[in-house]
């Protein structure tokens, strides 16, 4: 079933609400409480109305053609920062590779840059401009050991809207994969796996799990988020049309059953360069497993709401975590790497 979620402006108040921390999201505003010119747009939301429907933190996803190019990368995805913060989105969240698609290899590594580059610094004062969360997944870095070993790391990195860099994470599974005739990807050729998966990070929406497309295929990883308390799961993707068509949906709904989790998907949609074009249909799952909301073709945004109420109340009446047989099979955990010596 798929459930539209109507898009209507949001006054000052109701933004600010949307954006505030979960602390304080205990009071529903009033548009009545204040005069002041800037809440007219207020009008649509009568008292009656407010009391019934308290807002529930909206979250945006995107979908995008990253080219080789990254000055017009970096345009088309603040565009949709802006336009997504202005709808009153607390998370914003950006595809694989939102950076860039290098045509070739010697390209992919020749654009990369460090956490500490010239980009990142770029999407922490979007962060900050628009005063949001950014989920920028999946990004070409080069790590602390590119001089020795020449590749980069596939890294998700989560930022609240004082622009800090609240997690990174690097992708763990890497997708070398060919189907003959069809589908060549040797990721691990310009990509070292990350080492670690990282705990899940609060946010105003709720708790947030990182993983990256490929990790997709791999339950193992949304497990043991959802045991360390995630109840949102990213998987920003570039997945291919072919495995796209196949598998995309059937295996983020079922993340999301299994973990009953919000599984969210921003993803590369269209053709990125001469021998690559992407899936799209980026989207948000919810912990039952409904599509609520998702991309129409070409890039853009959708939004979904986060109703952390209803996540609880699937997990309470269906308790599959307190029902494993971790006896007969082990249990999956976010290993602690242990401090540096
Ligand atoms: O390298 C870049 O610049 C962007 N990254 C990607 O395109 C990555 C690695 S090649 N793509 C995937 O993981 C596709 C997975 C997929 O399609 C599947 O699992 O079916």
């Amino acid at each position: 079933m798929l459930r539209a979620v109507i898009q209507t402006p949001l006054c000052p108040l109701h933004r600010a609400f949307r954006q505030a921390p979960r602390r304080q999201l205990r009071r529903i505003p009033s548009c009545t409480a204040s005069r002041s010119p800037a809440l007219l747009s207020c009008a649509p939301w009568q008292p009656g109305i407010m009391a019934a429907t308290a807002l529930k933190p909206l979250i945006a996803v995107c979908q995008l053609t990253s080219t080789p190019d990254k000055e017009q990368n970096f345009a088309s995805c603040s565009q949709l920062i802006q336009e997504a913060a202005q709808r009153g989105a607390c998370l914003v969240f950006l595809p694989e590779a939102f950076d860039f698609i290098g045509s070739n290899t010697q390209e992919t590594l020749s654009l990369a840059e460090s956490l500490e580059g010239a980009q990142i610094q770029r999407y922490a004062g979007l962060a900050r401009e628009c005063g949001v969360w950014l989920s920028l997944g999946g990004f070409h870095e080069r790590g602390e050991d590119w001089a020795s070993t020449r590749r980069i790391y596939n890294c998700h990195l989560l930022l609240d809207p004082t622009g800090q860099v609240m997690a990174t994470y690097r992708k763990t599974h890497l997708c070398d994969v060919e189907l003959e005739g069809r589908v060549s990807m040797k990721e691990s050729k310009f990509t070292n796996p990350g080492p670690e998966i990282v705990p899940p990070v609060s946010t105003p929406a709720g708790k947030v799990g990182l993983a990256i497309c490929y990790d997709l295929r791999f339950p193992e990883i949304s497990l043991a988020l959802t045991q360390e308390g995630a109840e949102i799961l990213t998987y920003p993707s570039a997945f291919t049309v072919t495995t796209g068509s196949a598998h995309w949906e059937v295996l983020l709904r079922a993340r999301a059953i299994e973990t009953q989790c919000y599984v969210v998907a921003a993803a590369q949609t269209g053709k990125n360069h001469e021998r690559r074009t992407s899936y799209g249909h980026a989207m948000v799952v919810d912990p039952w497993g409904c599509v609520i909301a998702q991309c129409q073709e070409g890039p853009g945004l959708c939004y979904a709401e986060i109703d952390l109420g209803y996540l609880r109340r699937i997990r309470r009446e269906m308790p599959v975590c307190t029902h494993r047989r971790a006896d007969l099979y082990g249990r999956v955990t976010v290993l602690k790497k242990p401090p540096p010596p």
